[in-house]
């Protein structure tokens, strides 16, 4: 059954993709809503309305979901610049600040985004938030060595810390890192303290907090 929000979702998807010209070098997010984009950019190129895209994927699903789709893929290290990238998000704040990391892919989105001329961001309004941590905990990259040592300077940030598990066993990253889910209760009052404090721990990879990166955020409604 296709709910408001999927359409709402697609609506969102099928915006950003507006804003692709033949020829760019594009941003391939991860999440469900960046994979209705990819989508949407693979049915385009099938018909012949764009040509000459290269996609930079942020994860390997959306690798393998753009080379399904015949969408010419690249790296950033042969295209360390792109015109455009268009991701999901887990949480929008009113100054675009964004917590992002719900499927994992946090690190080498936050790396595509920072090599990337324009950033979209495609949510449905269940994302848009006031405060950020209000409704969903921030991820955090951690390498396996050590991660235990992260859980009490975690919390004496205000925050609890969860190990994300599939099935049971503690979940992997592409880049073979732990998660640590970080519940802040009321939210965030303060992200970029909250994030170069954790950021500043070794073993800390990356924080799903996507801070100063000014995205055009597309909201789509159902229609
Ligand atoms: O790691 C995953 C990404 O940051 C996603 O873009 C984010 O979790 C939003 O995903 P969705 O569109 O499925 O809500």
């Amino acid at each position: 059954m296709t709910t408001s929000q999927d359409l709402a979702k697609q609506d969102a998807a099928r915006r950003a993709v507006d804003l692709v010209r033949s020829g760019m070098v594009l941003g391939l997010g991860t999440g469900s809503t960046a994979k209705l984009a990819v989508d949407e950019i693979g049915r385009r190129l099938a018909a012949g309305d764009l040509h000459d895209i290269v996609g930079v994927p942020t994860s390997e699903a959306t690798e393998r979901q753009a080379a399904a789709l015949g969408i010419p893929l690249s790296t950033l290290d042969r295209h360390p610049r792109v015109e455009l990238t268009i991701d999901g998000a887990d949480e929008v704040d009113p100054h675009g600040r964004l917590i992002k990391g719900g499927g994992g892919a946090l690190l080498r989105e936050k790396i595509v985004a920072t090599a990337s001329r324009r950033l979209a961001i495609v949510v449905d309004a269940s994302k848009l938030v006031e405060r950020l941590g209000a409704t969903f905990p921030v991820p955090i990259e951690v390498t396996p060595f050590g991660w235990t040592t992260h859980l009490d300077p975690i919390r004496a940030l205000g925050g609890e810390p969860v190990l994300r598990a599939r099935d049971g066993t503690p979940y992997r990253t592409d880049g073979g890192n732990l998660i640590l889910d970080v519940t802040f209760a009321g939210g965030l009052a303060d992200p970029e303290g909250v994030a170069a404090a954790i950021r500043a721990r070794p073993g800390v990879v990356e924080t799903g907090l996507f801070l100063g990166f000014s995205p055009e955020v597309i909201v789509g409604h159902a229609r």
